[in-house]
């Protein structure tokens, strides 16, 4: 469970008499998520849920991720709302924290996606890529490349107690992917969490996506890269081709790669296998003192690296050349 901070029911009483939501019916911390605290709120109006942000999430970002959340909704994409006060303010704070409340979004994360669902992430991820063309804001991917290194030394030459030769063979990837990270690829906003608990469905239509705290400009490709590492590898730690095929042409069903992203494919999931590797590591070894969560498993990751390592090209992610259609092909 992520709670962080606590919020006693003086403090919610003083925060949501800024607010029109009516009385509140029910108040309860979330059981999932690890970054920020989450707690649903119930009111007379609506459901809703208030975020009280923590470590990562710097203060100064809020307003690219709630514009971002505002931007997409306007383009249709179903996504949190986040909800302003009696001033118009919709970032505020609360037990000494940075809170906002957002629109709850009906629908369940898939605990065992299919490749079904695989194909709705990919294109949606591409929905998502298109509709934050002229989103005005740009914040520099914060756990990009730059930031590896100082990640794995605040990790205090701790890796070794997680699993033995981890801290050797992390040292080795940092060096080689520094030295090979591509560079010039297309940019734009993206996600840069979107994990199976980030998407909910209702039956097998997607129906919205959550958690923007992550969102940044960075290489759209590298987006993909991060969504084929966390929803298309099976329990057993093997790749699945046929989910990495579904997910990718459903991304070029909306947005077609360009040559240089195809050929960059393994090296971003290499990458995007070391970042989640890494801010775990760092979880894993600093669990605050009577915080309510579950630290997620950096080794996970770790084995993920050892298959992209491997791997040679694009296609053995499933990824496919798009076909022309008859019309395009005709008028060719
Ligand atoms: N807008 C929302 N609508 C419905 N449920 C939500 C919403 N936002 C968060 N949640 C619930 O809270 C959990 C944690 O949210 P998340 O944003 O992933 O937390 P964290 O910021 O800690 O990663 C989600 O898994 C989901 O169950
Ligand atoms: N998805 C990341 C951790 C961030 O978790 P979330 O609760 O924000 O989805 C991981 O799996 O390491």
């Amino acid at each position: 469970m992520a709670v962080y901070t606590e919020v006693s029911d003086e403090d919610l009483r003083g925060f949501l008499d800024m607010y029109d939501l009516g009385e509140v019916l029910s108040f309860k911390g979330i059981a999932e998520g690890v970054e920020n605290s989450n707690y649903f709120l119930q009111t007379a109006r609506d459901r809703f849920i208030l975020t009280l942000y923590e470590k990562r999430v710097r203060e100064a970002d809020l307003p690219f991720f709630l514009g971002l959340m505002e931007h997409l909704a306007e383009r249709g994409l179903e996504c949190p709302l986040p909800v302003r006060n009696r001033t118009g303010q919709a970032l505020g704070r609360l037990a000494g924290r940075p809170a906002v409340i957002v629109t709850f979004l009906e629908g369940l994360a898939v605990k065992r996606p299919g490749a079904g669902h695989c194909r709705a992430v990919g294109a949606e991820l591409a929905r998502l890529h298109e509709a934050g063309r002229d989103f005005p804001g740009r914040r520099p991917n914060a756990l990009s490349l730059g930031s590896w290194a100082g990640l794995f030394a605040s990790a205090d030459g701790q890796a070794d107690r997680v699993a033995p030769g981890l801290a050797a063979r992390t040292q080795a990837e940092l060096d080689e992917l520094a030295a090979i990270w591509p560079r010039g690829l297309p940019e734009g906003v993206i996600h840069a969490d979107l994990f199976t608990d980030n998407v909910f469905f209702i039956g097998d239509r997607l129906s919205g996506v959550i958690d923007f705290y992550f969102a940044c400009t960075d290489a759209l490709a590298y987006d993909l890269a991060i969504c084929l590492n966390a929803w298309c590898f099976e329990p057993d730690g093997s790749f699945n081709a046929t989910k990495g095929r579904a997910m990718i042409a459903g991304y070029q069903s909306v947005r077609p790669l360009e040559p240089e992203e195809v050929a960059a494919l393994p090296t971003l999931a290499r990458g995007a296998a070391l970042r989640f590797m890494l801010t775990r590591l760092v979880d894993w070894l600093n669990v605050p003192p009577g915080a309510l969560v579950r630290p997620k498993d950096p080794l996970e990751y770790d084995r993920k690296l050892g298959f992209h390592r491997k791997v040679a090209g694009a296609t053995e992610y499933g990824w496919e050349p798009v076909r022309e259609t008859a019309t395009s092909t005709a008028s060719a």
